[in-house]
This record gives C-alpha cells, sequence and structure tokens, in this order.
C-alpha cells in the first residue's frame, strides 16, 4: 500500500493516488455546437480504496477516464496520479496504472494463456505473472480455450487480467461488470475486494449502484460534468438519510396528485410505484397536514435509511439502467435553454 503522508491546506490525510481538480473539456462540433462534458469537475481517490464513479448516461465518466489517460486534451484544470502532474508524468507513471476503459478488442483464435503471454512479452513482464493473473481472474482452468468460445463474462475477466499484468498501483475500471450474470459479478466483487487488500487501489465505474454499494469504500457522483457528491459510501448516504421518508396513501391512484401538492409545498418528491419517497423532511406531521388539506390520507409515513440508487436518483434527478449508453445526452449543450439545470436523464 502507498503509505505517504501528504499535507493538505495544514491537514494531514492519506496520500491520494488520484486527484483532479476543475477539469474541464469542451467538445465542439459544427452540428452539435459547444458541449461542456466536464464542468470543473473534481475527484479525489485515496490510496488502497475502491472508488466507485457513479453519473448517469452523457455525464463525463468516460471523457474524464479518458483525460486521465491521456487520450483526450482537457480545457483546463489539474489532473495528478501517484502524486505525478499528468499529462506531464504520463510516461512516468503509467507502468502503474491499469485501465479498461474501451472494451478491449482479443484475437478470437488465441487463448486467454496465449493473449496474455503476448500481453506479457510486449510488456518485458515475467512470464509466470500471467498465471498469476489467470487464477486472481477465475480464468486458469479455462485458459486454454479460444477466446471466441467464451461468455462475455469471461472476456470481461481476460480484459481485467490483461489491466492487472503489470500489477499496477492503480486499476481503472469503466463497467467491469457489464455481461457478467449474478456469480460473475459476486466473483468479480471478490477479486476488488482482494485487490484493494493487496494494496492496489480501483477506480470503477458501474451502473449497478447496489453492487457498487457492496464493494466501494467512498464514491464520486458526477451529473452534467460537475461532481455533485463524493465521500465514504455510509458518509454519503448518511448526509442523505437525513429527513428520508417513505409515504403511502389509502388510495394508490391518489400518488400523483399527491406529488404534486408535496413538490409545490417545496419537499423533493420521488415517486415509486406504490409509494414516494421524500427528502429533507424536517417534521413529518407537516406532510400528513399539507396532504389531509388537499383530502389525501395518509396510510404510512416511515423515516428510512436511504440507499445509493435513492442518492444518486435525487442527485442526478434520473434513474440508471444497466447495460444502456449515451441514448440520452446529459451534458450541457451552452447557450441551450435549461442548460446548467441539474436535471438530466434517460427519460426520451
Ligand atoms: N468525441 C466526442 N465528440 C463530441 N461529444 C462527445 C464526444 N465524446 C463524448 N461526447 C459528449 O460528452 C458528454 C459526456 O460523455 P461521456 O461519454 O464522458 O459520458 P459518460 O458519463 O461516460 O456516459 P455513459 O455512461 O453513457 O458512458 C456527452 O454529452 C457526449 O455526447
Amino acid at each position: 500500500m502507498v503509505s505517504a503522508v501528504t499535507y493538505l491546506s495544514g491537514e494531514v490525510s492519506l496520500s491520494a493516488v488520484l486527484e483532479i481538480e476543475g477539469l474541464r473539456k469542451t467538445y465542439r462540433s459544427r452540428k452539435r455546437g459547444v458541449r461542456h462534458a466536464l464542468d470543473g469537475f473534481d475527484m479525489r481517490v485515496e490510496a488502497g480504496q475502491v472508488h466507485g464513479f457513479l453519473g448517469p448516461n452523457g455525464s463525463g465518466k468516460t471523457t474524464t477516464l479518458r483525460t486521465l489517460l491521456g487520450l483526450i486534451r482537457p480545457n483546463g484544470g489539474r489532473m495528478a496520479i501517484l502524486g505525478q502532474e499528468l499529462p506531464q508524468a504520463l510516461p512516468a507513471v503509467a507502468g502503474q496504472v491499469g485501465a479498461i476503459v474501451e472494451s478491449p478488442q482479443f484475437f478470437p483464435h488465441f487463448s486467454a494463456r496465449d493473449t496474455l503471454g503476448l500481453l506479457a512479452q510486449a510488456g518485458e513482464l515475467p512470464r509466470q505473472r500471467v498465471d498469476e493473473v489467470l487464477e486472481l481472474v477465475g480464468l486458469r482452468d479455462r485458459a486454454g480455450e479460444r477466446v471466441k468460445t467464451y461468455s462475455l463474462g469471461m472476456k470481461q475477466r481476460l480484459a481485467v487480467a490483461s489491466a492487472l499484468l503489470k500489477n499496477p498501483k492503480l486499476l481503472i475500471l469503466d463497467e467491469p461488470a457489464n455481461g457478467l450474470d449474478p456469480g460473475g459479478i459476486r466473483e468479480m466483487r471478490g477479486l476488488m475486494r482482494d485487490l484493494a487488500a493487496a494494496g492496489m487501489t480501483v477506480v470503477l465505474s458501474s451502473h449497478i449502484l447496489g453492487e457498487i454499494q457492496l464493494i466501494c469504500d467512498s464514491v464520486t457522483i458526477i451529473s452534467l460534468g460537475r461532481r455533485v457528491a463524493f465521500g465514504p459510501v455510509d458518509e454519503v448516504l448518511a448526509a442523505h438519510s437525513q429527513g428520508a421518508v417513505r409515504v403511502r396513501l389509502e388510495a394508490v391512484t391518489d400518488l400523483p396528485q399527491a406529488a404534486e401538492t408535496l413538490t409545490r409545498a417545496g419537499i423533493r418528491v420521488t415517486a415509486e410505484p406504490d409509494h414516494l419517497m421524500l427528502a429533507g423532511v424536517d417534521k413529518p406531521a407537516a406532510v400528513s397536514r399539507v396532504l389531509a388539506e388537499q383530502g389525501l390520507y395518509v396510510s404510512e409515513l416511515t423515516p428510512v435509511a436511504v440507499d445509493l440508487e435513492s442518492v444518486f436518483l435525487e442527485l442526478t434527478a434520473t434513474a440508471p439502467v444497466p447495460g444502456q449508453h449515451r441514448q440520452v445526452d446529459q451534458s450541457m449543450k451552452v447557450g441551450e435553454p435549461g442548460s446548467g439545470a441539474t436535471t438530466g436523464g434517460w427519460g426520451a
């Protein structure tokens, strides 16, 4: 584990493996105009953590990761990995960063062992590392079979194995659980925890929020190119659990009117099929009073501990859909009515 201690603004903190401050990236195209994919984005990941990077489609996750890896040039801000400024230090830190940002393509007629052997040779890594990573990702027993016979989950594990070959200090994975069945997801979760326990820092983006809540020590949530929440998972949940209340009505058909009434009363409401979730409620009695005044009668009013999915919904005003990508664009288009609004989404 990286054990260095850094001094920030007079405070002692653990060493940050990854630091991003005020990162900006603007895409310009004749057809779509100017878009701020990253609009002053901040992120900090401490050593030895599994860190979840969450955001709706089009919120800027891939742009952030591609910028970090030197594949895209930012328009402003600063980035550092292992205390070294990027992109200047990229050649120096590249050997300590393993990443899968886009699904890697493998030769279909090669086996996993041949594929990794070739990559190890190209990277001048010891051959024994191939068997170590095959064991780590649980592919050892099928390592001699051709990649074209592999399931999506096995290809995903091969991709992770290829990123682990150089025994990186920082592992960056974009949607590692994509295409995995529940058993595969559980194995991947165990692998991430084992890697972190061995001192590796893991950053993973995912749309499977329940998984992130189980695996990750800390999270960053991005929306419209800006950080909207960050910190240890339990602290983020605690901060958003204050005043969270579940409301059921005698008549389910009254829910839309109740949602409207409560929203008008200044309460944040998320509608679920058979109940409403409210946020920031100081006095639950006020909720039943406001509703009763409209002839809407409450059958349940329960304070609840929120999960990461509810926090994500509240902060980004949209629900994640596993496996869906870029069907709705969350980035701001400059000059568009509503640019700068805090909502985005998958809705279309
Ligand atoms: N090469 C590009 N040219 C123009 N716009 C781009 C380009 N790449 C990304 N964008 C835009 O930048 C915004 C952020 O995209 P990005 O891919 O970083 O989001 P994301 O959070 O990774 O989304 P997803 O979860 O769908 O992968 C989107 O509006 C996207 O359309």
